[in-house]
């Protein structure tokens, strides 16, 4: 910060001392909700978890991790990872993509910005293309937005446009893509009456194409290319609406893993490649899941898969997605400038940190924890550690994931005594949660609260400090339910099943042996979310919080 008088240096807490050893576990997807057969924690053994909420209120409470308290539109808005563990790092309420997407839309300053009129200069010539996550789940793209886009686009000159789409089924119902796509056509088609060339042109389920994250797989980002770019994929079909039905039932897959397909015209061929001229727009607000997309686009330098053919284009992000390498470097609406967050702080302090998950959450550790921004602020302090996922799996084949490796080394992490913060993801009862499996979610469960309970008996052994919380709800809501709660049948009467994440409150769980015995939770803040925590980690690190920080969960009283 450029501010006269500006300083990293934290205040000392004025009763919590320094120097004790911190762990920080956010489980991954893990909301407190009503008990029944569709809640698979409390289906699950977790008699870890279990045991923190007998703490409460003083040691347990529950926060908001949805909506506005996590910088989200409205608060019918999910919680979702990026803006949870934005929260959790930065300490304060951003507001966030979506947010920000929607303002620039409605103010129509989008196509104002830098980053449209470099694409606009394609308009004449070339093709509009655009890519991205079609569902109105508000993750990481939401199709209103998309709507709004290619009405101001059109409106603006371009005159021929693609729209590459990946279907959902994650943050949304399986099978609504069917409806979104026809909601697209309906709006290509008016598009065509005014005279504008557009057509779907390509598409394919969200995590088998395009959408790893990570660097987990790139095959799944080769798959996207080739249909995308070069206009080649196993299934070929007419139209999306006939692509998506008959790959739903001939290939049994789900919306969330449909094969990558293309849309050819009379003569079979693809009505859609990206070639030199072309301007690219990947239209998803969020960033990890389209990083590596990105780099694809944008990079000359490149060899994560053979690209075959690289076209001269003009491309652009909805956002930029990290802006540590500045990737894209052009975007249409500028994200939030997530900046002095708590891990910079902490560090600046003194506070050597370590922090691991595996791969499909590493990032949300690192980087978004960091307000995503990828690398270390002080590598002498800091160490991250990835651990491999399993990749080419739906998560419910494998539903213990890499959580005892985690917690593995967490442990020695903390008992190696090198370091005063230790912050792991656990990504069970989310990744697992995410596949709609309801025995593998309840697996998942028990697995992340074993991994608990290998950091909370490390901590206990040095003498330290824990705080387990959770970045958003998942696993402890499995079915779509209507607003009396009662889950909801579809007309075979068969239970809707959830695949999202949800709108509960997550658990703050703090205690440890190093926890100084006049520690509770205060009961005087009206309806905290995720984003009190960073003031009260700071805490226990002996610190007193930024001013501008949210406020502290925690109160020290006297004994
Ligand atoms: O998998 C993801 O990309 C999202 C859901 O769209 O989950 P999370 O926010 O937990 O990473
Ligand atoms: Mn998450
Ligand atoms: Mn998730």
């Amino acid at each position: 910060m450029a501010s006269s008088g500006f300083s990293w240096t934290l205040p000392d807490h004025p009763k919590l001392p320094k120097g004790k050893t911190v762990a920080v576990v956010v489980l991954d997807g893990w909301g407190e909700a009503n008990a029944d057969k569709y809640n698979c924690i409390h289906v699950a053994q977790t008699p870890v978890m279990d045991s923190l909420k007998n703490g409460a209120p003083e040691r347990w409470r529950l926060v908001k991790a949805h909506g506005t308290a996590v910088g989200l539109p409205s608060d019918d808005d999910m919680g979702n990872s990026e803006v949870g563990h934005n929260a959790l790092g930065a300490g304060r309420i951003y507001a966030q993509g979506a947010k920000l997407v929607d303002l620039a839309l409605a103010s129509g300053k989008i196509y104002d910005g830098e980053g449209f009129n470099y694409i606009k200069e394609c308009f004449d010539k070339g093709t509009l293309h655009l890519i991205g996550l079609l569902s109105d789940g508000g993750v990481h793209s939401r199709l209103d937005q998309v709507q709004l886009l290619l009405k101001g686009a059109s409106e603006r000159g371009a005159k021929r446009i693609r729209v590459h789409i990946l279907t959902d089924g994650r943050d949304v119902l399986d099978g609504s893509s069917v409806g979104f796509v026809e909601t697209l056509e309906n709006d290509l088609s008016q598009l065509r009456e005014k005279g504008i060339d557009a057509q779907i042109a390509s598409g394919g389920g969200r995590m088998y194409v395009t959408m790893d994250r990570y660097e987990n797989d790139w095959d799944v980002v080769k798959r996207g290319w080739d249909a995308q770019v070069l206009g080649e994929a196993p299934y070929k079909f007419k139209n999306a609406i006939e692509a998506v039905k008959t790959l739903r039932a001939e290939t049994k897959t789900n919306d969330q893993y449909l094969p990558p397909f293309v849309i050819v015209d009379e003569s079979g061929k693809s009505v859609g490649p990206v070639v030199d001229g072309d301007a690219v727009v990947t239209f998803n607000f969020r960033a990890d899941r389209m990083v590596m997309l990105a780099k694809a686009l944008e990079y000359a330098d490149f060899d994560k898969f053979d690209r075959v053919r690289v076209p001269k284009i003009r491309y652009a992000g909805m956002l930029q997605y990290d802006g540590e390498l500045k990737l894209p470097s052009r975007y249409l609406v500028s994200p939030p400038e997530i900046e002095r967050t708590s891990g910079e702080y902490l560090v600046k302090n003194g506070v050597r940190t370590f922090a691991c998950s595996e791969t499909v959450k590493f990032g949300h550790v690192t980087f978004f924890w960091n307000g995503n921004r990828s690398g270390y602020f002080d590598e002498t302090k800091e160490e991250y550690v990835e651990i491999p996922s399993d990749s080419g799996i739906t998560f419910n084949v494998k539903p213990n994931m890499k959580a005892l490796e985690i917690a593995e080394k967490a442990r020695d992490a903390i008992l190696s005594g090198k370091f005063d913060q230790v912050r792991v993801n656990l990504p069970n009862g989310d990744m697992v949660g995410h596949t709609g499996d309801i025995e593998a979610t309840v697996v998942a469960c028990k697995a992340a609260d074993e991994a608990v309970k290998i950091i909370l008996d490390a901590i206990e052994q040095v003498g330290g400090i824990y705080l387990v919380t959770a970045d958003h709800g998942n696993a402890e809501d499995m079915v779509k339910r209507n607003k009396s709660g009662q889950p909801l049948l579809d007309k075979n009467g068969a239970i809707q099943i959830l695949t999202s994440h949800t709108l509960q409150p997550v658990p703050v769980a703090i205690g440890g042996p190093g926890l100084h015995p006049g520690v509770r939770f205060r009961s005087d803040i009206q309806a905290p979310g995720l984003a009190n925590v960073a003031a009260t980690v700071m805490n226990f690190h002996g610190y007193e919080a930024p001013a501008d920080y949210e406020t502290t969960l925690i109160e020290v009283v006297d004994n």
